[in-house]
């Protein structure tokens, strides 16, 4: 039987894993949204949805008795990933044109 650090980690790993798995999910939506913004012609950032979004974190965490601040924060980090890859996607597409 492995001790409780071990045992722990061995449980933080798996949830790493679907947390990857749940990153892939929102980055395939906003993958979706590319399309739709390349279409439309508009700009990769919205900043009236970002501030939505880490709102939706900063109330989550207070439910869960975690600061809004960290809530905030963790939200951010997600935004920060998925407009860094929208804009290296389309970069990649222009320069294949
Ligand atoms: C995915 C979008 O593009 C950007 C990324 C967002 C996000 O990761 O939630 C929110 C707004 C945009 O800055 C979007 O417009 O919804």
């Amino acid at each position: 039987m492995s001790n409780p650090l071990e045992e722990a980690r061995q449980n933080i790993d798996k949830v790493n894993e679907e947390i990857v798995q749940s990153v892939d999910k929102r980055m395939s939506e906003v993958l979706r949204i590319i399309d739709f913004k390349e279409e439309h012609n508009l700009e990769v950032r919205d900043e009236e949805r970002e501030e939505k979004v880490m709102k939706q974190f900063a109330d989550r965490f207070e439910e869960l008795g975690y600061p809004r601040t960290r809530g905030r924060q963790l939200g951010r980090v997600l935004i920060d990933l998925a407009v860094d890859l929208e804009r290296e996607e389309l970069d990649k597409r222009r320069g294949d044109e």
